[in-house]
């Protein structure tokens, strides 16, 4: 069977890190006899410069028809005065909600040769593997009614609508437990359930899929608290399922556990495992155009798209493994250097990432 996946390496670094990725899945099909038809396609601010909205009806179809995504990022200040409604963001929250991937899976694994990476002491973060399972359709992301209004006093007002549904809590949670069985059996679930009424009922819900789990143990954390958590002691967590915006938010923070931004893959998923991979950074429009970026983030989420949606578990290892073997070798990018430590570029990662595979492979 051929596999059909969309490439979307979107702006500023994203089409730097996408070179890179899409070298490293040509070389592990052509390695390991994977099929696969690979088509690009434009979103975010690409597209609005090439057909003046970012996420356009010929990249709809293509997403649909494809079995996976690969996905670099969107966004940068060149488009940042456009009309909300056409800002590249809009084009990712577009394709997002459109294909219905619900649930975003963000792993936060240190490399133990990141230890000293991490802004954390070495100790607090060896051993780390922790999954935030994020909700990404749902939330004040695109509660409705928002938008921007007048006061009958003359000022200017925005607002936002949190809300969920007990369907959209109750479909990203049996997610997260399925998950925490096949890892440490540990699930918590982030909420402000002390102050909204939208998290009130995230825990109720949340609380009932736990009984179809007696064997995962669920705890419960305000989001206040787990921020803080995870600074403080961070190995305590194994899957944190939480909604759109909170995940968002804590999922930054867990990648500087790991060393950098620039190391954190994610899975987007809907309810039949198919999904896109992409990167939790942005577009980073302070390091464009350098060729300085670290690809392995976006490297490591072709490895999830491998693993999640392709049924391709060795072709998954085999660049997770390899990731490895260049950090062992001594390969960083700056993101990931120590103070004075020498750095590469991003198309010497990846030359070292397909040199690693040509041993593992
Ligand atoms: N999924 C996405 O497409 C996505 C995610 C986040 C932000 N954005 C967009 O990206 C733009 C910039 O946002 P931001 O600056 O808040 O966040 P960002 O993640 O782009 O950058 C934050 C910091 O991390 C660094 N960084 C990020 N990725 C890196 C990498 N691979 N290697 C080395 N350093 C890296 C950047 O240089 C910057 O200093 C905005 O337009 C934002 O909306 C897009
Ligand atoms: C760019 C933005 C819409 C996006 C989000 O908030 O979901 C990003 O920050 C992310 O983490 O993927
Ligand atoms: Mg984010």
């Amino acid at each position: 069977m051929t596999h059909r996946v969309l490439v979307l390496p979107g702006d500023g670094i994203g089409p730097e890190v996408m070179a890179e990725t899409v070298a490293v899945i040509e070389l592990v099909n052509q390695k390991l006899g994977i099929e696969m038809s690979l088509e690009h396609a434009l979103l975010g601010g690409a597209a609005i410069d090439a057909e003046g909205v970012p996420y356009p009806e010929s990249t709809a179809q293509k997403a649909h028809q494809a079995d996976a995504i690969i996905l670099g990022a969107v966004g940068g200040p060149k488009w940042d005065g456009l009309d909300r409604a056409i800002r590249p963001e809009k084009g990712l929250l577009g394709i997002r909600s459109d294909l219905q991937l619900f649930g975003n899976l963000r792993p936060a694994i240190l490399y133990p040769q990141l230890a000293g990476a991490s802004s954390l002491k070495p100790d607090l973060v060896a051993g780390l593997d922790l999954l935030i399972v994020r909700e990404l359709t749902g939330g004040i992301y695109f509660g409705q009614p928002r938008g921007f209004d007048t006061t009958d006093d003359g000022q200017r007002r925005g607002y936002n609508t949190y809300v969920y549904t007990e369907s959209e809590i109750r479909r990203v949670t049996v997610l997260a437990f399925d998950l925490a069985r096949k890892r440490g059996s540990r699930v918590c679930s982030v909420d402000k359930a002390n102050v909204l009424e939208a998290t009130m009922l995230w825990r109720e819900v949340v609380n009932e899929v736990a009984k179809d789990y007696p064997d995962v143990e669920l705890s419960h954390m305000y989001v206040d608290n787990a921020a803080m958590q995870l600074i403080r002691a961070p190995k305590q967590f194994d899957v944190m399922v939480t909604g759109n915006m909170f995940g968002d938010i804590l999922s930054d923070a867990a990648a500087m556990l790991t060393g950098s931004i620039g190391m954190l893959p994610s899975a987007s998923l809907d309810q039949a495992g198919r999904g896109m991979y992409e990167p939790c950074h942005g577009s980073a429009p302070d390091i464009a155009g350098q060729g300085i970026a670290n690809p392995l983030a976006t490297i490591l989420s072709a490895a999830m798209m491998y693993r999640y949606s392709l049924n391709e578990p060795q072709a998954a290892d085999a660049i997770e493994r390899a990731v490895g073997v260049v950090l062992d070798q001594g390969y960083r990018t700056g993101d990931i250097a120590a103070a004075g430590e020498a750095s590469v570029s991003t198309s010497t990662m990846g030359a070292a990432v397909r040199a690693a595979l040509e041993n593992v492979l």
